[in-house]
Parts: C-alpha cells; sequence; structure tokens
C-alpha cells in the first residue's frame, strides 16, 4: 500500500474526538494533556510527527512519553521528546498543533504531506521513535495508536512500556549517542540504573547518611523505578536506608491522590498518609517522577518544606565550593536559572551570598534549561522541584582531565565527575536529584534543619484568578511585568509600594485556562493582603472587554 493510504487506513482506527465549542488541542508546556478518553486520536498523530521529526533530523530517534504527571489519574498526556533528550523545539509545537487539529482523516494526510513539502523532509529514509508511559492505564490504548501511526509512516520503534519521564529522556540521549565518543550510557533501563547507582557509590566516597530516607511515590511510576534501583547500589559500599511509600501502582484511582510532590507543594503539608513520622527525613516525588520536594514535620515547629529554590540553593552552594576546592573557580561560570515564582530570599540568597549569577526566566522548564546551556555549569529549578544541574563539555573535560595538586583537590574533581553522571542531563530527575541531595546532605553532614536553615523564605502567597479572558494578559521581563491590558502594571506596582520587603505578579497560566497572582513580603499578613489586593485589580481588568 502507498504510504498516504496506509495513514489514511490506519488513521481511521483511531479518530479525533472533536472538542466542545470549536475548541483546539494545543501543545502546550506539557504536550497534549487532558482527559484519556479524548487522547487516542492525539497519540495516533502525534506519532506521524514524530515519524517527520526524525526524518527531518537525519533519523536520529525521537522519544514520545505518554504520562500526565501529577495530574488526577483519569487524565493522560502525549509529549515528544527530542535528540538529547530535550524537549521538543518549539517551532515544532506549532507544527503538532496542526497536525493534531486536522477535522478528517483525509485533511490529516494532506496537512502531513504539505508538512513533508514544505519542511523538505525525505520519505525515503529510515526514522526511528522510541516511547515509554506512565502507570496510568489509559496508556495501552494510547500507546497502541501510537504504534499504529509508526508502522504506517514505515517508522522502526521500541516500546520501553513503562518508564519514568527522565528514564525516556535518557534513552533518547543514550540511543543517539550510542557508539559515539560522548555516548550517554547503555541504551536500556539497566544502563539507566547501572550508570545513576555507580556515580551514586563514587560520588559518596565514604561518607555516610544519616538515617532513613522516606520517599512518597504518588502512587506512581516512580515506585516500581525506586524499588528496582535501590537493587543496583551496592550495600558494602554506601549503606542508603530507603522505606518507600506510597508506591501502590495497582489501584490506579490512588495516583496522585493526597500525596506526591504537587499535593505536598501546593498544600504546604505532608501526605496524610502514611502518617507522618515526627523528624523523618522525608521526599516526595510526583506521577512521573521527574518533580522532588523534601520536608519533615518537626515535632516542635511542624511541617517544613525544601522545595525547588532550596535544592537548586544546595547544590549551586555545594558545587561552587567543589570548583573552588578543585582549582576551576576562573575557568568555570556557573550560573542558577529560576523563574518569578522564586522566593526572592532564595535569588538574594544565591546572588549576595553565594555571589553566583542569577537569571530570570518565563515559566517553563524548557526555558530554564534553554537558559541554563549558556553556562560551564548551569543551575535550574522551578519552585515546583523540577529542575536539574547541567555541565558543559569543557565543564566535564576539566573534571576528568584537570591534574591534581592535592588529596583535596583530587576529592574535589572526582566528586565533580560523579556527579556529571548522577545528575541527569537532560531533564529534571527526582530519582537523580534526590540522591544528588542525599550525596550533598552526606557530605556536608547536615540533617534537613541545617540545611533549612541557610536563609529564611519570605512569606509568600500563590493565588489562581479565573477570568473571562485569560490572553487580555500580556506579560514582559520574565513575566514579571504586565505589559497589557494598559494601567494593570501601575496599580500592581501601587500596592506592592504599601509593603515592606515585597514583590508581586501576575500572568495568564500557560496550563490552566485562569490568571495566577504571586505575592511575597517580609510577614504573612502582609504577603496575604498584597495578594488580595492584586487579585482584585487582575479580577477587574480581566473582567473589562
Ligand atoms: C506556578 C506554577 O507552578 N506553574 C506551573 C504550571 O505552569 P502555568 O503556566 O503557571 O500553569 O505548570 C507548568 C507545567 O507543569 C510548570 O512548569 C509551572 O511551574
Ligand atoms: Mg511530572
Amino acid at each position: 500500500m502507498a504510504h498516504n493510504d496506509k495513514i489514511l487506513a490506519a488513521s481511521q482506527k483511531h479518530p479525533l474526538v472533536p472538542l466542545e465549542r470549536g475548541q483546539l488541542y494545543k501543545y502546550g508546556t506539557a504536550g497534549f494533556r487532558m482527559r484519556a478518553d479524548l487522547l487516542e486520536g492525539v497519540a495516533f498523530r502525534v506519532g506521524l510527527l514524530a515519524a517527520l521529526r526524525s526524518r527531518k533530523l537525519n533519523s536520529q530517534a525521537i522519544g514520545v512519553m505518554i504520562t500526565a504527571s501529577h495530574n488526577p489519574a483519569v487524565d493522560n498526556g502525549v509529549k515528544i521528546v527530542d535528540p538529547m533528550g530535550e524537549m521538543l523545539e518549539q517551532d515544532w509545537e506549532r507544527l503538532a498543533t496542526a497536525l493534531v487539529n486536522c477535522p478528517t482523516h483525509e485533511d490529516l494526510v494532506e496537512v502531513y504531506n504539505k508538512l513533508v513539502a514544505e519542511l523538505k523532509i525525505d520519505l525515503t529514509i529510515p526514522a526511528k521513535v522510541i516511547y515509554g508511559r506512565d502507570t496510568r492505564p489509559s496508556g495501552h490504548t494510547l500507546v497502541t495508536a501510537l504504534a499504529d501511526a509508526l508502522v504506517a509512516a514505515d517508522t522502526e520503534y521500541v516500546d520501553y512500556k513503562i518508564l519514568t519521564t527522565p528514564q525516556l529522556h535518557y534513552l533518547v540521549r543514550a540511543t543517539n549517542t550510542e557508539g559515539t565518543p560522548s555516548s550517554y550510557g547503555k541504551v536500556s533501563e539497566v544502563g539507566y540504573y547501572e550508570k545513576i547507582a555507580s556515580a551514586f557509590v563514587r560520588a559518596m566516597k565514604g561518607r555516610k547518611i544519616d538515617g532513613t530516607l522516606t520517599v512518597d511515590c504518588a502512587n506512581g511510576v516512580g515506585g516500581p523505578k525506586l524499588h528496582e534501583f535501590l537493587k543496583y547500589i551496592p550495600k558494602d559500599k554506601v549503606a542508603f536506608d530507603v522505606k518507600v511509600v506510597n508506591d501502590d501502582v495497582l489501584r490506579p484511582e490512588v495516583l496522585n491522590l493526597d500525596c506526591g510532590a504537587d499535593f505536598v507543594k501546593t498544600k504546604q503539608r505532608a501526605p496524610p498518609i502514611p502518617k507522618p513520622q515526627p523528624g523523618a527525613r522525608t521526599c516526595s516525588f510526583d506521577g512521573d517522577a521527574d518533580r522532588l520536594i523534601y520536608y519533615w514535620v518537626d515535632p516542635q515547629t511542624g511541617f517544613f518544606m525544601l522545595d525547588g529554590d532550596r535544592i537548586s540553593s544546595l547544590a549551586a552552594s555545594f558545587i561552587g565550593d567543589l570548583i573552588e576546592s578543585a582549582g576551576l573557580k576562573d575557568d568555570m561560570r556557573i550560573g542558577v536559572v529560576q523563574t518569578a515564582y522564586a522566593n526572592g530570599a532564595s535569588t538574594n540568597y544565591i546572588s549576595q551570598h553565594l555571589k553566583l549569577k542569577v537569571i530570570c526566566t518565563p515559566t517553563g522548564v524548557k526555558h530554564l534549561h534553554h537558559v541554563a546551556q549558556g553556562f560551564d555549569i548551569g543551575v535550574y529549578f522551578e519552585a515546583n522541584g523540577h529542575g536539574t544541574v547541567l555541565f558543559s563539555p569543557d565543564a566535564l573535560n576539566a573534571f576528568r582531565d584537570t591534574k591534581p595538586q592535592s588529596p583535596a583537590q583530587k576529592d574535589a574533581l572526582d566528586t565533580l565527575a560523579a556527579l556529571g553522571d548522577l545528575i541527569n542531563q537532560t531533564v529534571g530527575d527526582a530519582l537523580s536529584d534526590m540522591l544528588m541531595v542525599e550525596v550533598i546532605l552526606a557530605h556536608k553532614n547536615w540533617t534537613l534543619r541545617d540545611w533549612a536553615m541557610t536563609y529564611t523564605d519570605l512569606p509568600n502567597r500563590l493565588v489562581r484568578v479565573e477570568v473571562a479572558d485569560k490572553d487580555l494578559f500580556e506579560t514582559t521581563d520574565a513575566e514579571r511585568r504586565l505589559s497589557k491590558p494598559s494601567g494593570a502594571q501601575e496599580e500592581i506596582d501601587e500596592a506592592v509600594k504599601k509593603y515592606k520587603d515585597a514583590r508581586s505578579f501576575a500572568r495568564a497560566s500557560g496550563t490552566e485556562n485562569a490568571c495566577r497572582v504571586y505575592a511575597e513580603a517580609a510577614t504573612r499578613s502582609e504577603a496575604n493582603e498584597l495578594a488580595d489586593r492584586v487579585v482584585r485589580v487582575i479580577e477587574r481588568y480581566g473582567s473589562s472587554q
């Protein structure tokens, strides 16, 4: 059968469900994400686009991940991963949106061919797509649709079945670098565990981890994968006592339910189940294991959370010190990348105390990742716990090739080289970030309380505001100021002036039909008052047409 006929026939098995009120499917920050029963046709069409992208990029493997991360169990999502394990290039988000929204199967074939012509894609060269999914039962139907698209588009594929999101990103990069000098690791799930476990042992090098770490896995894919990973740590080299909780993947309805990193961050409390043990060092993954939040419940003072800003400043401080001990301070540009949601106290601590450069980007990890790549060592985290540390090829070479003049310098260089392998270079990875935190705490001989003492967060509040038309709100200065509607920013500025150490901004959400208002100030009551004022400004401007 001819290429077009095969696509047409396969597409008929996976029709697209038209959305209510003529709305369009949109490739957003997290790919296509919505109720799973709307996604079968979308997954099919994403398969076609991934095949085109592979051919456009000279047959490099493209990844597709089926997950809805921290969303409820009824949702699912489809997103594309680029050859080095990065998020899909922005220009192609538009193409994905165009291809997915074709109303009929015939339109789909027509737009597909239009893309082939416009992008000058050679359909005769091989294409390769690899994919995985989280534990959601709906993932089965979606990968079937995806595989049907790949068969119809004469594309080689590998189904890695159940994976965490960062594992799929690892596999994409490993596949595309296999057999080259920049090989990222063995092309298998086992290869991922082996690489990280060996780096963990090297990074610990004789240091001791204090007490038990409890890990809440949001009843998602992180649970089984963490259990699996732990088998790769040689007990005689590192004693790591981990208690895995909320790891039930047999009851899909409990996924992300009252647990996980998103619950902890947004509710600012520990999951009620299992009952929090006072003082226990605890962390939470989200449903696809790419976000990480640490916390403990103090017998005296109650719940205390260490979020993405804290992980970022901890990593920047530790790596900054190692770079100095390694004698590389003058050669390495270290930068920290945050969004406007980062607590102002963390920004101050990093820029004034650690004396490191801080850059603010718009929300969404693809923006942070991109800016972090501009440094030799780029630390980036969103406050919600998604992030990683990127090392440039020059930095990795320097860690390996610098000849140490003292045992202390050798130790620093070895630890840096180990961190280069331990920390996922493709995307934020809860498992790898958690090991990084454990390594740092062990090196510093710190408890969570010691970590928390580095600075004091400014009290803050984040509010979701429903407005008639969120698109009325446009931002500038990395989303920290509104350029439209005219007059709104001046009113926010007036409100901010009334409070001490205050900062506030408003922006349209990229993932929900709402605006978000963030406010921080010297005291809790001032932060709340400021947030209320700014919410009123947004409500007023959001309703006026
Ligand atoms: C304040 C906030 O947490 N915003 C989240 C949220 O984006 P919004 O554009 O604010 O809806 O979802 C994004 C994707 O998961 C995540 O990157 C981001 O941090
Ligand atoms: Mg996630």
